[in-house]
């Protein structure tokens, strides 16, 4: 998907939940809704409301939005132990990044008019069927079922019973190693169980969509870990600190190619289970690797956090090649971002800028504030963007510097004109949000996509 600059100023989003009373018109609308069309409701106002049970029994909608963050592993998980629950061979480690500039939107309508479950990305309609997708649905309807029937919370009987519309939107490119289903699939995780008014531990189910999202239903700096049991019930995300924990940490993403990547890291990882003997070496460096990191993140100790990033980065990758036949996620400017971030540094004599690599050539680099203006430069001087290119910086500003000409000469890499297509700087973030604003909802009154 193209991001436009509209996307990217982002807003801070607050709580609520809302249903619309649908009029008899609307309701008949969505009854007669067929096929992939879309359709805006004509009237323009929704009617914000609690649902009580004498609204039950009329034409009732319930609508709940709400929006995920991406989240960026600093030790990778790689390797599945059963496909179906999704359950790794290691435990990860990530940092989840701020949706004002990365999220997903996904709004969850539920009413007795729905014909049946349907689901709308980035403005197509997609599969329902899905066997991940179907997945999620059924366990959160089972956790319901559960909750309802030993009286635990205030799960919502109304919406057990009725077919649902969901609407998401990424803000960024899907599918392009951006960790697109990691937002994905914990918002429509978190907007599922706030439809049906659930509280608590929900990564396991986040999980069973993509193993990367049960990371992204936290905020800060998140553990999924790996878990022994069959069921999979103890392989879940816990936050090891929040996102207020390290403010001066910054995260750049250089965007390389936003193209569909050649193999995805589920197929991916389901070759290197089968064939690399590095990756079973791999299930024995991670468990120490993720202890010195959690300290690592508590002590704010960025040397170390930023060695074991990079190594973990390269071993990831290292495994990729070990993969028969190998799979090449670097491509040739990855390389150059890996060399100038090392010749960097060491011009410095101590690490100030990291990176790290997913299922994709686009470099995720951690750096601390007082470093980010002259980073960005150093970029753009190695990489200097295309004249009427697309707007090369995003997210937050960043401040014009000057690189020095003994830094370059330490550098010392020939430039390559438009290598990078653009940065998204942005922080640390918290995890999913509800959305209180109902004009912000992405189905209309009549259950289907606004255009
Ligand atoms: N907002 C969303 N809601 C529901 N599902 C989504 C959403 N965004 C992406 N997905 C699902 O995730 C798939 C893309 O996942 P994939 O692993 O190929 O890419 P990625 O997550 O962008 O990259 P990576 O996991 O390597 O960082 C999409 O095809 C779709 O099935
Ligand atoms: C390289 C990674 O980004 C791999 C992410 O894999 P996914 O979570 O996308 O894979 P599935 O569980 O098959 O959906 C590393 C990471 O995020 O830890």
């Amino acid at each position: 998907m193209p991001v436009t600059p509209g996307d990217w100023p982002g807003r801070a989003l607050t709580c609520c939940e809302a249903s619309a009373n649908q009029s008899g018109a609307a309701a008949r609308r969505a009854r007669g809704v067929t096929g992939s069309r879309w359709s805006r409701a004509d009237s323009g106002r929704l009617d914000v409301s609690v649902p009580s049970m004498a609204e039950d029994k009329g034409k009732e909608m319930k609508l709940v939005t709400c929006t995920a963050p991406v989240n960026i592993a600093v030790i990778k998980y790689w390797g599945k132990r059963n496909e179906e629950l999704i359950l790794p061979i290691n435990s990860s480690l990530s940092v989840t990044l701020h949706q004002d500039q990365l999220k997903s939107t996904t709004t969850v309508a539920a009413s007795r008019d729905f014909k049946e479950d349907r689901i709308w990305l980035n403005g197509k309609e997609e599969n329902i069927n899905h066997p991940r997708l179907q997945s999620c649905l059924r366990e959160i309807r089972r956790l319901a079922r559960k909750r309802r029937s030993s009286g635990d919370g205030n799960s919502n009987t109304l919406t057990l019973h009725h077919k649902i519309h969901i609407c998401s939107v990424n803000n960024f490119p899907t599918a392009a190693g951006l960790a697109s289903s990691a937002a994905g699939y914990a918002c429509l995780v978190y907007t599922l169980a706030k439809l049906h008014g659930l509280e608590g531990e929900l990564s396991e189910i986040a999980r069973q969509g993509s193993g990367s999202a049960c990371r992204s239903m936290y905020g800060g700096f998140v553990q999924w870990i790996m878990g022994v049991k069959e069921d999979g019930s103890d392989s879940i995300a816990q936050q090891i600190e929040p996102e207020t924990h390290w403010p001066e940490l910054c995260v750049l993403i250089l965007v390389v190619s936003a193209e569909q990547k050649p193999v995805g890291s589920t197929a991916g990882m389901r070759t290197s289970v089968k064939t690399s003997p590095l990756l079973k070496y791999r299930t024995e460096i991670v468990p120490k690797r993720m202890k010195e990191m959690i300290e690592a993140i508590k002590r704010q100790d960025f040397e170390l956090f930023g060695q074991l990033t990079m190594k973990d980065s390269n071993q990831f990758h290292a495994t990729c090649l070990d993969t028969f036949p190998p799979i090449f996620y670097l491509s040739d400017i990855s390389k150059r971002i890996i060399n100038l971030v090392h010749r960097y540094n060491s011009h410095f004599g101590e690490t100030r800028v990291v990176y790290t690599f997913d299922a994709g050539p686009n470099a995720v680099i951690y750096t601390r504030k007082q470093h980010v203006d002259e980073f960005v430069e150093v970029v753009k001087h190695y990489f200097p963007p295309e004249e009427n290119g697309e707007q090369f910086l995003k997210g937050l500003p960043v401040n014009p510097v000057s690189v020095s000409e003994h830094l370059k000469s330490s550098i010392r890499m020939e430039p390559v004109k438009a290598g990078i297509q653009y940065i998204i700087n942005t922080r640390v973030g918290p995890g999913p949000q509800l959305i209180e604003d109902s004009n912000l909802h992405l189905l209309g009154e009549d259950g289907l996509p606004k255009q």
